[in-house]
């Protein structure tokens, strides 16, 4: 029996298989002990498999064509957008991590510039998906400098994982700070520290 109509299969834009993910999920349901078909739950298969499809779209969403919007500025010092909320999902047991992610960089000698929402759209991009939050802070700034070129690119993100709040060590509250920097950032230990005390600083 297929859980989701044919044609909601087909419409859904994300290429997410949500028939076979709701039954996943019922298949989760009674593996708890729970009764996936009494009312509460009954439409709970489908709903998550949409939610799903929402929540991993970043695999199916090319970075390059986030940061095709160009504009010349002939801006040659530091762009930061920083406090961008971030939602992601702990690949380990996929529950959420979240927080904020600060991306900054520094254009190429062209003052090329991307649009400031195209900086928030890559966090998503990497965000929605199945991650560890070394390895998204390392593909954002590995998109910025492999399609804008710039001269240096900083990108830090602190989150809290909810695996370490609501279940395991619950330790509730506890914030995880990474950073990947390039270029410039990486090279010059200054303006790497100036670029860090402008992302940190409240
Ligand atoms: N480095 C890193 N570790 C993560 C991230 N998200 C979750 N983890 C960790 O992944 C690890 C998985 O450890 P395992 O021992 O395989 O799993 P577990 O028995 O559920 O571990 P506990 O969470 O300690 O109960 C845990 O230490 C998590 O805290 C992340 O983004 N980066
Ligand atoms: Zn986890």
């Amino acid at each position: 029996m297929s859980l989701v109509p044919e044609d909601e299969v087909r419409a859904d834009p994300s290429h997410v298989d949500t028939a076979r993910a709701a039954a996943a999920v019922r298949e989760l349901l009674l593996a708890v002990g729970e009764d996936p078909d009494r009312p509460g739950l009954r439409d709970t298969p489908t709903r998550v498999a949409r939610a799903y499809a929402e929540t991993f779209a970043g695999l199916w969403q090319d970075p390059a064509e986030v940061l095709a919007t160009v504009f010349d500025e002939d801006h040659d010092e530091l762009v930061l957008v920083k406090d961008i909320p971030m939602y992601s999902t702990c690949e380990h047991h996929l529950v959420p991590f979240h927080g904020a992610a600060h991306v900054g960089y520094i254009p190429a000698e062209d003052g090329r510039v991307t649009g400031l929402s195209k900086l928030a759209r890559l966090v998503d991009v990497y965000a929605r998906r199945p991650q560890v939050q070394e390895r998204m802070t390392r593909q954002i700034a590995d998109a910025l400098d492999e399609n804008l070129k710039p001269r240096g690119v900083i990108v830090v993100v602190e989150a809290e994982h909810l695996c370490m709040g609501m279940r395991g060590i619950r330790k509730p509250g506890s914030t995880t700070v990474t950073s990947a920097v390039r270029g410039i950032f990486r090279d010059n230990a200054a303006t790497r520290a100036e670029a860090m005390s402008l992302v940190l600083g409240r």
